[in-house]
């Protein structure tokens, strides 16, 4: 038992405490466990306290809430590993109280969100879904030509959050004739791509905003009434970040008033539903939050996850620590 062993946490293989819903999961076949000693109290019977309280590394797996109390429970912690590129599920300012480490997928996911970004756009700006309804619903023979579509090329596009998977959505849409400009928590020196101090500005001088940034106190709501205002009535919005991003609400009233020319969305603000104004519209996108989830996203996780696992039980630099500030 762990208080009868000191030096528990230091046998190899390391262990790593499991932190996750009941119906979330690596898929099978997963590497950590060649690694790392892996206490699943989902799967194992119930975890002593007293093992918990010499658990010093928690690996998050999913979207699952770390909170002060998850915290209280676990003394020694000194680094929480998260398995996807949004940590707002974590209580990052309690962890920056307790001096715990906090990793992300790092850019694990990054080319698969971009893609998808990338996709939702297409969907919207050409109708794709509602084209693949048209032909199969039998309209087509009925109702002749289905309507024009938007082309991409030459679009304004503003990236809201130029990270790593605002810069790989801003590296495909540059290849498709696009300008693009964004707005970041800080202007980037190594990018020439014009930064607007806000979001308000950005969206005026631009035809599609790409909602990729981290959900905090600051990005809550950052798409609002204003900012749709400012992109007008043609301006088509896609969110591959997180819901709050974008206050739900007032886009669903813009939808329907015509007062933005499209959305894809695939996060929402209260997942897994979805308002009902939004199931009926041709111009609007929905995806089930799956623009990460492809087997290759998953590999490029676990080798991330290993990284930061074996950095911290080596006193090496993290490979995606989550910024500070
Ligand atoms: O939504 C997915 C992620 O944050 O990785």
């Amino acid at each position: 038992m762990a208080a009868e062993n000191p030096n528990f946490q230091n046998t190899d293989p390391p262990t790593v405490l499991v932190h996750r819903f009941p119906t979330f999961d690596f898929p099978p076949g997963n590497r950590l466990s060649t690694h790392f000693h892996l206490l699943d109290p989902i799967t194992s019977p119930p975890t002593s306290p007293v093992l918990l309280h010499s658990i010093r590394a928690l690996l998050c797996v999913g979207p699952v809430p770390v909170t002060p109390e998850t915290l209280n429970r676990l003394p020694s912690l000194q680094i929480i590993v998260g398995s996807s590129a949004g940590v707002d599920h974590i209580d990052l300012t309690e962890c920056r109280r307790r001096n715990i480490a906090v990793t992300n997928a790092g850019s694990a996911f990054s080319e698969d969100a971009a893609d998808y970004a990338v996709a939702l756009l297409f969907g919207v700006l050409r109708r794709l879904p509602a084209g693949d309804r048209y032909v199969r619903d039998g309209f087509w023979p009925v109702n002749g030509d289905f309507p024009l579509g938007f082309k991409l090329g030459a679009k304004r596009v503003g990236i809201l959050g130029l990270g790593s998977i605002g810069s790989e959505v801003a590296k495909r849409l540059a290849a498709f004739g696009c300008s693009i400009a964004y707005f970041s928590r800080k202007k980037k020196t190594s990018v020439l791509f014009p930064y607007y101090e806000n979001a308000i500005d950005l969206a005026a001088n631009s035809d599609i905003l790409i909602v990729c940034c981290a959900l905090n106190d600051e990005t809550r709501h950052i798409v609002n009434k204003d900012v749709m205002v400012a992109l007008g009535k043609e301006g088509v919005i896609i969110n591959v970040g997180r819901g709050p991003l974008v206050d739900e609400k007032q886009l669903v009233e813009f939808l329907v008033r015509g007062e933005l020319g499209g959305a894809g969305l695939d996060v929402f603000e209260n997942e897994p539903n979805v308002p009902k104004e939004l199931l009926e519209r041709d111009n609007v996108v929905l995806s089930p939050h799956c623009s990460v989830a492809t087997p290759e996203s998953f590999e490029a996780l676990q080798d991330v996850i290993i990284a930061n696992l074996k950095a911290f039980f080596s006193n090496k630099p993290l490979l995606s620590p989550v910024q500070k500030d």
